[in-house]
């Protein structure tokens, strides 16, 4: 990926659902390199499909941030973040870290904690924290995989306006392109370059962020 418009994802006429259920039935959707794109629609009308059949195309260059979180309760913050960057270390690496990291990746992996607002709770295990707290760590595993593209289903979805803002231009400038779902028109329009709306598996809406108003984003809710 040398070009900085190279196409990232591209979808001619595709079909995309669970099993025998259809919900996209014919989508067509280019994403370039270097996109930041939010993904806006009501509950039900595809992003998760969407973000997983992305998440297919490139799986490779993809940082994926899950809405189910699929966090490991009884394991710290650390470890739960350090589990983004596994595939940077060997096998023997790996083990030695559940019990006993190195000074190295304690410092690397609380950095990131520490902007993230988790410093305090770093050798917390996750079934301790709160709702916004868990989320806040599932964002860093996403963030520790350093890869280039950012798959987010609603990422700062439990936290408050300032640190749903504050983290999210904190995500978008660790990677080169994004793709996130969200219910925040306004955070959309701050944040993003790009607007998807989806309603019922269809791509209704797609232009910058900069020709969009809250309100020309209300009729993908009605
Ligand atoms: N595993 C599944 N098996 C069958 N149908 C599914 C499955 N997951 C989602 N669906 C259906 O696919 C449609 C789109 O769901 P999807 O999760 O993509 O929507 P969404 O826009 O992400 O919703 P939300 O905002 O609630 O997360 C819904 O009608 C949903 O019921």
């Amino acid at each position: 990926m040398t070009d900085p418009k190279a196409t990232l994802f591209r979808f001619r006429g595709e079909r995309l659902g669970h099993g025998d259920r259809a919900v996209f039935e014919a989508l067509d959707l280019d994403i370039r390199r270097g996109e930041t794109v939010a993904l806006l629609g009501a509950s039900g009308s595809g992003k998760s499909t969407l973000l997983a059949a992305l998440r297919r195309q490139r799986e490779a260059l993809c940082a994926w941030c899950p809405q189910e979180q699929a966090l490991v309760p009884m394991l710290s913050v650390f470890h739960n973040i350090y589990m983004g960057g596994l595939h940077r270390h060997g096998t023997w690496h790996n083990l030695r870290t559940l019990v006993r990291p190195t000074t190295a990746d304690r410092d690397d992996v609380g950095r990131l904690a520490t902007d993230l607002g988790l410093t305090d709770k770093l050798f917390t295990s996750v079934d301790r924290l709160s709702g916004g707290q868990a989320q806040r760590t599932a964002l860093g595993r996403a963030l520790y995989t350093r890869r280039p593209v950012l798959l987010g289903d609603e990422p700062v979805s439990n936290l408050d306006e300032h640190q749903g803002l504050a983290l999210t231009r904190l995500a978008l400038a660790a990677h080169d392109s994004a793709v996130v779902a969200m219910h925040d028109r306004a955070l959309a329009l701050a944040c993003f370059q790009r607007v998807l709306g989806l309603r019922r598996g269809r791509l209704v809406l797609d232009a910058p962020a900069a020709d969009l108003t809250l309100t020309d984003l209300d009729g993908l809710y009605r």
